[in-house]
């Protein structure tokens, strides 16, 4: 595994042409549009850390390596942009790790949200998966849509996922086909990976796994919270009510270009199918208590569950439920909250 180390890249720093004077020790005879790029962005490193960062970059013998990375983007003039969450997968170990969580196999249908330069959905094709991709970047789309030109298996939408029609996209692909349930596997940008859980996770009739390279401490936070912390939420509920999830592996920064401030994790989520879901007489009713529930973390239930019920009525449930009546949000299990529901829904 080859690792870049780039520490002290700056989004802003990085101009299109370059007029800047480079250090001397790199090469400037060589006017390439990468090496100029590349010698733009070296000239924020020490000198030390340049030297070994070049020396990685010429062993770096996979398609979607460093400078393949930065040859691609300079090709259309594209410089990653912080507001679309772009950090490019260097690493092409990780990209496999990400389709072998997903056991992606010949013939399965595969969505990939954020596909970037195509490095992932090089490995995703070259599996023998049918890839729907979605970017929001319309330059990122019409690389990816020039790269994989040849294949039949590929197909690119240039869309805000978070406001995409993901379940009539994924049944018009699955229409006709005799793949059962599609995946999804994505190297996510950080900022909407929430909305993207909460969109997906519901969707166990249309997915069987969705994997996620997510921010490292959330993926934590969403796989393995503590009851009775701060860090447990209505979303964890949701986690658990619609799937199995499990924190793979950490990702280091140093993997991605240009380096976030943060590690990542690989997340895998096993979506339950719609049948396996708790027994509960309504998912709306149920999240929505489980809402206002959180909405007074700090409150016991008898309080803030009070426009549902009196506060004689929920002690009285809670009881029945087998829970203290001093219950607040964040000591009560999934199983607890469906309980808790089912009893006050009886009533
Ligand atoms: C972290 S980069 C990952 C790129 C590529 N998958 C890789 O591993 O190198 C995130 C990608 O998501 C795209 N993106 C950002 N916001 C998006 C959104 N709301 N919907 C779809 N794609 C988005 C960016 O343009 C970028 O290509």
């Amino acid at each position: 595994m080859s690792v870049v180390t780039s520490s002290s890249f700056n989004f802003k720093s990085l101009s299109p042409s370059p007029t800047r004077p480079f250090p001397s020790w790199i090469n400037n005879g060589d006017t390439s549009p990468s090496l100029l790029l590349l010698r733009e962005i070296s000239a924020s490193f020490s000198r030390r850390s340049a030297n070994s960062f070049l020396k990685k970059v010429s062993c770096a013998k996979s398609p979607d390596d460093y400078h393949a990375t930065l040859k691609s983007l300079n090709s259309r003039g594209r410089f990653p942009r912080k507001s679309l969450g772009q950090h490019y997968m260097l690493n092409s170990d990780i990209n496999h790790q990400l389709a072998a969580a997903a056991n992606v196999k010949e013939g399965d249908f595969v969505l990939e949200i954020g596909p970037g330069t195509g490095s992932l959905t090089n490995v995703l094709l070259n599996l023998g998966a049918t890839v729907l991709a979605i970017d929001k970047d319309p330059h990122m789309v019409d690389l990816v849509r020039e790269r994989f030109a040849g294949s039949d298996k590929f197909k690119v939408l240039q869309e805000d996922f978070v406001k995409s029609h993901i379940r009539s996209h994924m049944l018009s692909i699955l229409e006709g086909s005799d793949s059962a349930l599609a995946k999804v596997v994505s190297n996510l940008p950080f900022n909407i990976s929430t909305d993207v859980v909460k969109l997906l996770l519901p969707m166990g009739d249309i997915f069987s796994e969705v994997v996620l390279l997510l921010q490292d401490e959330a993926a934590l936070r969403l796989v393995e919270p503590a009851l009775r912390t701060s860090e447990y939420r209505p979303i964890n509920i949701l986690v658990n009510f619609y799937s199995e999830p499990e924190y793979n592996f950490r990702v280091p920064r140093e993997n991605f270009f240009p380096q976030p401030k943060v590690d990542a994790a690989v997340v895998t989520f096993k979506l339950k199918h719609p049948k396996d879901y708790p027994d509960v007489s309504s998912t709306k009713s149920f999240f929505s208590l489980v809402n206002s529930a959180f909405n007074g973390k700090r409150k016991m239930l008898r309080k803030s569950l009070q426009h549902i019920s009196s506060s004689l009525e929920i002690e009285k449930a809670l009881g029945v439920a087998g829970l203290p009546v001093t219950s607040r949000p964040e000591e009560l299990t999934l199983g607890d909250f469906v309980k808790l529901h089912n009893v006050i829904a009886r009533e």
